[in-house]
């Protein structure tokens, strides 16, 4: 029998395939980037075609690489960008209208008025959420509401809804299934994390009728197989998970109180909290991080909406770069940001503010300010989020952290690795291989079909690159944390009239 496991990595701004053999080794990866469109302030979309298109050409890409077909590959495992919201004709299975991503706040006025009429307390307790634009289910409202077609396929029953991970199994399995995981569903604001279920109070609440949704299953087991005519062989989907959960689950975070940053599109801090669902008085997420079985793993996480996407921002549109890879180089080429902060609020501010209305702001411009310093205002940006974060996991969870693991794609860059190390005070530690999210999905497939036995047989694979200690006084750190509290209060509120 193959061994060998093909994890798909659907991110916000990539697609990737990484092909693995039974040791967690990499056998070859495929990655290609998509688009996003901006068509209106805190507005982002994208076409589900092209989130399709690219994660099959990397598919294709990936066994060709290897000298492989889809025959050879045991089972497949998905990771995906949470919360955007796909809708689409199951009798065609052509999408209606663009995909609504995580990222977009255009739902921001209906959460503000079911916050308005005290019921994001009922959200809070069933789901485990903050009432924002961020979750799907006033995505999925807003799409009922405005996208005629949508509305009347929905009333003739043709109508399929769902997280990315629904949308690729449906593509994959052309047609057949329409599933999604219990973590991707716990990010849909409609979903009860205790009792595992859709919440009908919540459909009702926000209108949405349960047909049109995924049927939610455990994150490791079999969802379905590829389609034999369209693929040449019916290989099983045997795990789905969220991308920060499947990075934590790739992190071999499986005891309690193990904690991860990824520092991707956005930046994500998360904390097994084991079969616990600890609510969090300080703005923090309480979410599903996996099912194995009848097992559930929960998680506390903090939510933050732009970190590597400001370095994609100073590379594309303000052409400071051709390569994110230079970002350190020109970070360090200078000691100091010179007083220099970002608050990369493009989309409002996540967790622990959770203000939709912030924009992003620079703050102590001097004539002296160069591109190298706004670049490494730029990457310290992305370590003061998540040192937002941190106070309120360890206040939340009564749990003290001496060592987070790191990775995502921005991970790479050294000088932010240690900078954040400085601000949080704790021990930064990087895996040798920082492709965690799609280890994830791999390890959840590979465990339901046999590939792997156990989860202790997984977390062996797990290596440190580098730790990154703290390297700085605690004066200096209060002072720049100073700087960074000025700079979020004066970025607040920005868009509200
Ligand atoms: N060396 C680097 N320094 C800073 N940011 C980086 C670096 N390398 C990649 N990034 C950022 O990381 C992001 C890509 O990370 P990745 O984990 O692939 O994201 P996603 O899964 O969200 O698509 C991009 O936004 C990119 O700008
Ligand atoms: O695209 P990423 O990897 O930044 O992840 C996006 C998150 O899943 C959004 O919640």
């Amino acid at each position: 029998m193959s061994k060998i496991i093909m994890a798909l990595d659907q991110g916000t701004t990539n697609s990737r395939t990484i092909l693995y053999n039974e040791k967690g080794e990499t056998i070859a990866v495929a990655g290609e980037e998509f688009s996003c469109q901006y068509p209106k302030d805190g507005w982002v979309e994208q076409e589900a075609e092209d989130i399709w298109r690219s994660q099959k050409n990397t598919m294709d890409a990936v066994l060709k690489k290897a000298k492989l077909n889809l025959g050879d590959v045991a089972a497949i495992g998905i990771a995906n960008q949470r919360e955007t919201i796909i809708a689409w004709n199951k009798e065609t299975g052509k999408p209606v209208g663009k995909a609504i991503v995580w990222q977009c706040r255009r739902t921001a006025d209906y959460c503000d008025c079911l916050k308005a009429e005290g019921f994001d307390k009922v959200i809070k307790e069933k789901t485990g959420l903050v009432t924002d634009a961020y979750f799907s289910g006033s995505k999925i409202r807003w799409i009922l509401r405005h996208n005629i077609e949508a509305r009347e396929l929905a009333n003739k029953g043709t109508l399929k809804v769902g997280t990315v991970d629904a949308w690729l199994i449906w593509k994959l399995t052309a047609g057949a299934v329409h599933a999604t995981d219990v973590s991707n569903a716990s990010r849909t604001m409609i979903f009860n994390i205790h009792d595992l279920k859709y919440d009908p109070v919540l459909m009702e609440k926000l209108d949405i009728p349960e047909d049109i949704l995924p049927k939610v299953k455990a994150s490791s087991g079999i969802f379905g197989k590829t389609d034999k005519k369209l693929f040449g062989h019916e290989i099983p989907i045997a795990g789905v998970a969220g991308d920060q959960q499947a990075a934590l689950f790739g992190q071999a975070a499986y005891e309690k109180g193990m904690t991860k940053i990824t520092h991707g599109t956005g930046c994500f801090m998360m904390m097994n909290t084991g079969a616990e669902a600890i609510e969090s008085p300080s703005g923090l997420l309480t979410t599903i991080g996996w099912q194995i079985g009848d097992r559930v793993t929960y998680a506390l996480e903090g939510s933050v909406f732009i970190a590597g996407a400001l370095m994609q921002w100073m590379r594309d549109d303000l052409d400071f770069f051709t390569d994110v890879a230079q970002i350190e180089e020109m970070a360090t080429a200078i000691p100091s940001s010179e007083g220099l902060y970002i608050v990369p609020a493009f989309v409002g501010l996540g967790a622990p503010y959770w203000d939709p209305y912030a924009r992003g702001a620079m703050l102590g411009i001097t004539r002296g300010t160069t591109k190298n310093h706004i670049i490494r205002a730029g990457v310290q940006s992305l370590a003061y989020q998540a040192n937002d974060l941190i106070g309120a996991m360890v206040k939340d969870s009564g749990i003290k952290l001496q060592t987070v693991k790191v990775d995502g794609g921005a991970s790479a860059n050294n000088y932010l690795c240690q900078f954040q190390a400085d601000i949080l005070g704790v021990s930064l530690s990087r895996p040798k291989n920082v492709e965690t999210t799609a280890m994830g999905a791999a390890y959840l497939a590979g465990l339901a079909v046999g590939v792997w036995t156990d989860m202790d047989q997984i977390k062996s694979f797990w290596q440190e690159d580098r730790c990154f200690h703290l390297n700085q006084s605690q004066e200096k750190v209060d002072e720049c944390l100073r700087g960074w509290k000025k700079a979020v209060d004066r970025a607040k509120s920005w868009a509200k009239d």
